[in-house]
């Protein structure tokens, strides 16, 4: 069989073509030309357009209607940019920053239990699932992109292999058993003790918050380096330990949206970069740091010298433990966990109290309440109470509970991925490596589970059957990542509270203002000014 080709037609389409290759040819030629500025603009110009025009237009589309997620309801415009979402939510100063909780729950209201809030990221609204997520060991882990911050993504909070994270916490449960945390008691009333007294004697103008930052970074300091920070001295209740920990807190969505940049600062202090030219937040921040490292490689030496007279969280992780094949922490997981522990332990149970404080100064109801159960145990005003007797009020335990429920805890959405094989959550398939987000804002602001659900209201502790309640209020989060202090703030809030409620008369100082009582979450949430308060000591 013959072919028969018309050459007629190539030679008429190459005629066609040949203005069009003269033209790029010469384009290309002037580009070329160019000085390496001029080019490097005109290359930038070039991506920004066809990003702008092309990629993100098609990959908005392919998000928006054909990817597997797109079926799961929600708003549109978050399916632009993932980044540009964490840019939103977590970096810059705006309508956004600290607020992904609440909006979260707004989008629960319109769209139903499950919402897409993301281009990999389902917010869900179930507490059967919640329990399926957060269980002793659970498949889904913690999110690789979240939990990562260069200050602490070696940390046992950042930790995001499943076995590893359950190897490490091996090593530090045994110190925080409620019969650990009870063995400590004294040191805690010692403080607790001090801290009133120095209260006390400022009177008015308290900046109550930070005199309960002061108190636990005090009482974790001593209990996990056997060190204390000793900031509740601090005239102003402010020392640079605390201020460094406040930015280092603040520039956590920086450092996770940028980590090059803290990688690059470490490289830099490494290779002979005089501190005093760094700003005077960043220097405190790295002494903080710094003096953490310091502290717990001190206790590593005296402990490898066999001097095991201090006690320490850190013991069982300064040597390889034979039995279960655990190895020696390395210097940078040492350095990461003596800072998380600091940070974890210090600011949580300090908002909690403060979230406590007022609230009771707003509701004397309830503070007679509570002060006519505290009479009966604590008979002068300045009478101790011990935890294990504490915690049988109920009407205490009331107050405690529903001040976490309103406080949250953590607020932040504390992200878990879908397993391989994926998962069918409420009429949807997930695949794996989605992102699920179930912050406790949601759970803790359920209408139907707790009514009125933005009112401080410790009574609905005290009345019925509050099991359901009880599944509903994770301030601390649950399954084999819930909080390694549980049982230490459960201890601190039970006897700092007690005791201050029965020393003291308490009400709001001239210069506060509600207002400032207003919070973002910083991944835990940090208030926006100071609760400034008087206090007098109650009669006899
Ligand atoms: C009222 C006080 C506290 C609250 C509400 C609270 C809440 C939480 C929550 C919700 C988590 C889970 C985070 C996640 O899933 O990523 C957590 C983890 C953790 N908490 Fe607390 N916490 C408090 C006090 C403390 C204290 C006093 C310590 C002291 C050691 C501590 C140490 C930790 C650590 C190390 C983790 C990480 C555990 C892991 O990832 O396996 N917390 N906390």
């Amino acid at each position: 069989m013959a072919f028969h080709t018309d050459m007629s037609s190539y030679t008429s389409i190459n005629q066609d073509f040949e203005p069009l290759m003269l033209k790029l040819r010469e384009l290309l030629n002037y580009f070329f030309s160019l000085s390496v500025p001029v080019k490097l603009l005109y290359i930038f110009a070039f991506y920004t357009v066809f990003f702008t025009l092309i990629y993100i237009p098609i990959r908005f589309v392919y998000r928006a209607y054909f990817d597997p997620l797109s079926k799961i309801p929600g708003p549109k415009w978050v399916l632009i940019s993932g980044s540009y979402n964490k840019l939103y939510w977590d970096v810059l100063p705006g309508k956004g920053y600290g607020e992904l909780h609440s909006y979260i729950l707004k989008l629960h209201q319109q769209y139903g239990h499950i919402v897409r809030t993301g281009p990999r990221w389902v917010a869900i609204n179930d507490i059967e699932l919640y329990q399926e997520v957060y269980k002793v060991n659970s498949r889904f882990a913690k999110n690789p992109h979240f939990y990562n911050h260069p200050i602490g993504n070696e940390s046992v909070a950042e930790l995001v292999n499943i076995h590893e994270a359950a190897d490490r916490r091996a090593a530090y449960n045994p110190y925080f058993s409620k019969q650990a945390i009870r063995k400590f008691e004294e040191p805690i009333q010692e403080k607790v003790s001090y801290f009133l007294d120095r209260i006390e004697a400022v009177g008015d103008k308290i900046p109550l918050d930070r005199a309960f930052r002061c108190l636990m970074a005090d009482v974790i300091t001593t209990y996990s380096y056997g060190k204390n920070a000793d900031a509740l001295s601090h005239p102003e209740f402010h020392p640079d330990v605390l201020l460094a920990f406040s930015v280092a807190l603040g520039s956590l969505g920086f450092q996770n949206t940028f980590p090059i940049t803290v990688t690059c600062l470490e490289w830099l202090l490494d290779h002979g970069l005089p501190r005093f030219l760094l700003p005077r937040p960043v220097k405190n921040t790295v002494r903080f740091v710094e003096e953490c490292r310091d502290i717990i490689m001190a206790l590593k030496g005296k402990y490898s010298k066999g001097e095991k007279d201090v006690h320490t969280i850190f013991a069982e992780t300064f040597e390889d433990d034979e039995k279960s094949g655990r190895k020696a922490l390395t210097y940078r997981q040492l350095q990461q966990d003596a800072v998380l522990i600091f940070s974890a332990g210090a600011d949580t149970t300090a908002h909690g109290l403060t979230t406590l404080v007022y609230h009771l100064v707003q509701n004397p109801h309830i503070e007679e309440m509570l002060l006519n159960e505290l009479k009966g145990i604590m008979p002068s005003p300045t009478s101790e109470i011990t935890e294990t007797v504490a915690d049988g009020l109920p009407i205490l335990t009331a107050v405690i509970k529903e001040t976490l429920r309103i406080s949250q805890g953590i607020p932040s959405c504390l992200p878990r991925d879908v397993p391989a094989g994926g998962v069918d959550f409420l009429g949807y398939h997930l695949p794996a490596t989605t992102t699920l987000q179930f912050p406790a804002f949601t759970y803790h602001n359920s209408p139907d589970i707790f009514p009125d659900p933005t009112k401080w209201d410790p009574t609905r502790w005290l009345v019925g059957d509050t099991r359901e309640m009880e599944k509903y209020w994770i301030p601390f989060g649950r399954g084999s990542r819930i909080c390694l202090g549980l049982n230490l703030a459960w201890s601190e809030l039970l006897v700092t509270s007690a005791r201050l409620v029965r020393r003291f008369e308490m009400g709001f100082a001239e210069d506060f203002k509600h207002e400032d009582m207003e919070w973002k979450a910083v991944f835990i949430p940090v208030t926006k000014g100071r609760l400034s308060i008087w206090v007098k000591r109650r009669e006899e």
